[in-house]
């Protein structure tokens, strides 16, 4: 696994968020030593730098709430690009920038998973399912609505870039989730999608949800992304985010998954997203995510048997 390169993708966009700050984000990750805890581990990392969008068109919708409506498609025309062609050099990570860029990261890398012949899989960590269409959020800010264009939920036609290969709801798995708008309550349950939330954590623990999906995800030798949303952890271990959520993943927590992930040798892909430096408190949150990513790339405390996902092919 270490001959994979790292390709670091800067997405700057901030207009999906409600408030400003995002586009500190990348450098926020640089400066708290994302590439040389990589290199540290014994990947190759090319630092692409940051992407800018595409060339700006007039998109208006009738739902007057909307916020940013042609930066946000700009953003996504030109993430879904560089997200299909450094899925296609190496494994990409996008450090944002608001949530907005998984609505082009995910429908770039379903493209690249497609055109390999690979299921696409997405864990989703974050407390909000941003399972909203355009004609459903009332807070009109874009963050809220890459999982549903993603996955071709009906209402984006004509304003986002058309979704040539829809993730499929089933293999999307969330958990983190607390915070879920009336209209993406009953979206998610219509879709099929597989909605962990605290209770799930708290009556079971992470192993097993997790477990359970991973096991999925090999089984149809599928590849996975990982959409990690700073909200995810809990506000105070991680306060450097515009909607904090309080009851949110403990340090703990989070490190197992992340190591669990990393065994399962099924991950091709990473966004961090909602990371905002001006509600950071002395670059702690920066430095945590940078952490989980070193434990998701494979840094142990101790060597251990790693549980195995990959299915041997039965010989007949
Ligand atoms: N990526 C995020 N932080 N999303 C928060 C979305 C919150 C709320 N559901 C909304 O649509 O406004
Ligand atoms: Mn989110
Ligand atoms: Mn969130």
């Amino acid at each position: 696994m270490v001959s994979t390169t790292c390709i670091v993708l800067g997405i700057p966009v901030q207009e999906g968020a409600g408030r400003l700050g995002c586009d500190m984000g990348p450098s926020a990750f640089r400066t708290a030593g994302l590439v040389t805890e990589l290199r540290n581990l014994g990947y190759a990392v090319e630092d692409r730098g940051n992407i800018a969008p595409a060339p700006q068109r007039e998109v208006r919708h009738p739902n007057g709430a909307i916020k940013a409506l042609p930066e946000t498609v700009a953003w996504t025309e030109a993430i879904s690009e560089a997200a299909y062609q450094a899925s296609g050099d190496g494994m990409p990570i996008f450090i944002g920038g608001d949530h907005s860029l998984s609505a082009g990261s995910m429908t770039g890398l379903a493209r690249r998973a497609a055109k390999e012949g690979h299921e696409f899989f997405v864990l989703w960590l974050d407390s909000h399912p941003d399972f909203h269409t355009l004609e459903t959020t009332t807070s009109g800010n874009l963050h809220g609505v890459p999982m549903a264009y993603a996955t071709g939920l009906r209402g984006f036609e004509g304003f986002f870039p058309a979704v040539a290969n829809p993730l499929k709801p089933e293999n999307v798995c969330m958990i983190g989730i607390r915070s879920v708008d009336p209209a993406e309550r009953s979206a998610l349950a219509t879709a099929g999608v597989t909605v962990h939330d605290m209770r799930a954590i708290d009556e079971n623990g992470v192993a097993p949800l997790l477990d359970a999906f991973l096991k999925r995800v090999a089984a149809a030798d599928g590849i996975l992304h990982v959409s990690l949303d700073v909200d995810f952890l809990d506000p105070g271990i991680a306060p450097g985010v515009g909607t904090t959520v309080p009851g949110g993943a403990t340090f703990r927590e989070a490190h197992l998954i992340m190591e669990m992930l990393h065994d399962s040798g099924l991950v091709r892909s990473i966004d961090l997203v909602e990371l905002n430096p001006f509600l950071d408190e002395r670059g702690r949150t920066a430095l945590l995510m940078v952490d989980l990513v070193s434990s998701l790339m494979g840094r142990r405390v101790l060597d251990r048997p790693t549980q195995s996902y990959r299915h041997t092919p039965k010989a007949h």
